[in-house]
This record gives C-alpha cells, sequence and structure tokens, in this order.
C-alpha cells in the first residue's frame, strides 16, 4: 500500500463523541496492523479518568489497549509532573496524551495517530509537533444524537447532553479557518473510511492515489456542501479566537 507525503508526521483526529472514530481507528487497524511484525500504525493510547465501558455486545474496554485508565490522583500527578502533550477535561472526566505514548507510537517508522478533542488540538498547535489535522464530521447533530443514543454503552441521559453539548463545542472549533487541514463527513461508513484511510496514508492535495484524487482546496473538505450544513446548525463561538495558519 502505497505511502504519502504526510505519512511521517503524526495524524491528530478529532470529532464530537459518537461520530465515529474509534469506528473508522479500528477498520484501518485491522487493515494495516493486521501483519504484525510489520504495522502501519502507532495508537497514541490516552489517560482518562473515566470509568470502562462495555458495548451493546458485552465487550469490555481494554486497560493498556483502549486507555489507560487512571484515577484523578494519577492523573494530576502526571499533570504537575509536565508529563502530558495535551490534556483536557471533557463531559466531567480527564483525558490527556503522555509525552511517553507518542514517541512509543512512532518506532520503526509507524505513524502516530491520535484521538483528541478540541481543547486538546488547541494545546498540541502550542508544541513542535507539527501534525496533520483531521476532523470527523457527523451527517447532522441529529444523526450524532442518535448514534450516541444507539451505541448501547450505558451513558445516561445527562452524559449524552453533556456530549451533546460538548459536540457543539468541537463543531465551532471545526468551523474557524485554519482549524484542521481535512474534514471528512461521517455519512456513509463505507465512503468515509475510503478517504480516512487515504488521508491516514498520508496522501494529501492533488496527490493521486488509488484513484483517489484530493481537491485542490488548501482545507480538504471530503464533501464541502454536507460539512456546511452541519456548520450551518450552530452558531459561531462567542470567543473571537483567530487560528494561525497550518503548516502545509
Ligand atoms: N457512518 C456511520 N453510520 C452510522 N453509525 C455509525 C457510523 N459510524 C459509526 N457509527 C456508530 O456510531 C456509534 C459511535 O461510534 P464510535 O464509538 O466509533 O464513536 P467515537 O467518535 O469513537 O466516540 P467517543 O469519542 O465517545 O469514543 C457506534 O455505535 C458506531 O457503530
Amino acid at each position: 500500500m502505497s505511502k504519502g507525503v504526510n505519512f511521517s508526521r503524526p495524524l491528530v483526529i478529532s470529532g464530537p463523541s459518537g461520530v465515529g472514530k474509534s469506528t473508522l481507528l479500528t477498520r484501518l487497524l485491522d487493515e494495516f496492523n493486521k501483519d504484525a511484525s510489520q504495522p502501519y500504525f502507532g495508537f497514541s493510547v490516552s489517560h482518562t479518568t473515566r470509568g470502562i465501558r462495555t458495548d451493546s455486545k458485552g465487550k469490555k474496554e481494554v486497560h493498556e489497549q483502549d486507555y489507560f485508565f487512571v484515577d484523578t490522583d494519577t492523573f494530576k500527578d502526571m499533570i504537575a509532573k509536565s508529563q502530558f502533550i495535551e490534556y483536557a477535561e471533557y463531559s466531567g472526566n480527564f483525558y490527556g496524551t503522555s509525552f511517553q505514548t507518542v514517541s512509543k507510537a512512532q518506532v520503526n517508522d509507524k505513524r502516530c495517530l491520535l484521538d483528541i478533542e478540541s481543547q486538546g488540538v488547541r494545546q498540541i498547535k502550542r508544541t513542535g509537533l507539527k501534525p496533520i489535522y483531521l476532523f470527523i464530521c457527523p451527517p447532522s447533530l441529529s444523526a450524532l444524537e442518535s448514534r450516541l443514543r444507539a451505541r448501547g454503552t450505558g451513558e445516561s441521559e445527562d452524559t449524552i447532553q453533556k456530549r451533546l453539548k460538548t459536540a457543539i463545542k468541537e463543531i465551532q472549533y471545526a468551523k474557524k479557518p485554519n482549524a484542521h487541514h481535512f474534514v471528512i463527513v461521517n455519512d456513509d461508513l463505507d465512503r468515509a473510511y475510503q478517504i480516512f484511510r487515504q488521508v491516514a496514508l498520508g496522501h494529501r492535495k492533488g496527490e493521486r492515489a488509488e484513484g483517489f484524487e484530493l481537491a485542490e482546496d488548501r482545507i480538504l473538505f471530503d464533501d464541502r456542501e454536507k460539512a456546511g450544513l452541519v456548520f450551518e446548525q450552530v452558531e459561531d463561538d462567542a470567543v473571537d479566537e483567530t487560528l494561525p495558519p497550518l503548516e502545509d
């Protein structure tokens, strides 16, 4: 499988809770990390203080594989020791990415994948990491809500409402010029995955890859019209924030 020019840069993936980030990432790892002796991607495992989830099929998340599940005291101790590239409180829990897990994910020419929310994206932009930023956009706010409810991971109504509120903030951030290099609308999963895998393989605008040609736009929307409709559903952030240009 051909790798593009951006393969050597970490890929920061963000998007509202329930939009399908884990679903896309699981597919990617199933396709490209099957050969355990030659994996394409290194996944930066985040730390969190949230509880371990069990999905509707009874499958439980695994410590050190899905997340490092730690208590709040341990998390705060790591903050005090400056061990995080980014961290944030999100829907009542802490989430963070440690320097150590990113360097571990990049050994042997693997591409490091980071699953981060928008506060974390802002923090990473202040570091020297120089990643590619990808936003996964829901096809609509109502579709996002249905996914959160249908996922069957047992979140309370209160948690779902908190996640939807946070989703609006994430979309407000994504609307800003220079927030992300790529925006993929996860409407039809198969179609979204075809584009996601090209971005993950490091291909970029103007580069031809397996029949897929990225647009000439500086920031690629796989479906500008649909993303635009979702962006219109949320008002602009009251905080007037100008983002510095993204590095090509
Ligand atoms: N394109 C899609 N169409 C319909 N349902 C989808 C699509 N993509 C993912 N889903 C479903 O939406 C639900 C949420 O997906 P997932 O858990 O991958 O989201 P997430 O972005 O990783 O959430 P979190 O940030 O909370 O971990 C899952 O039940 C998944 O099967």
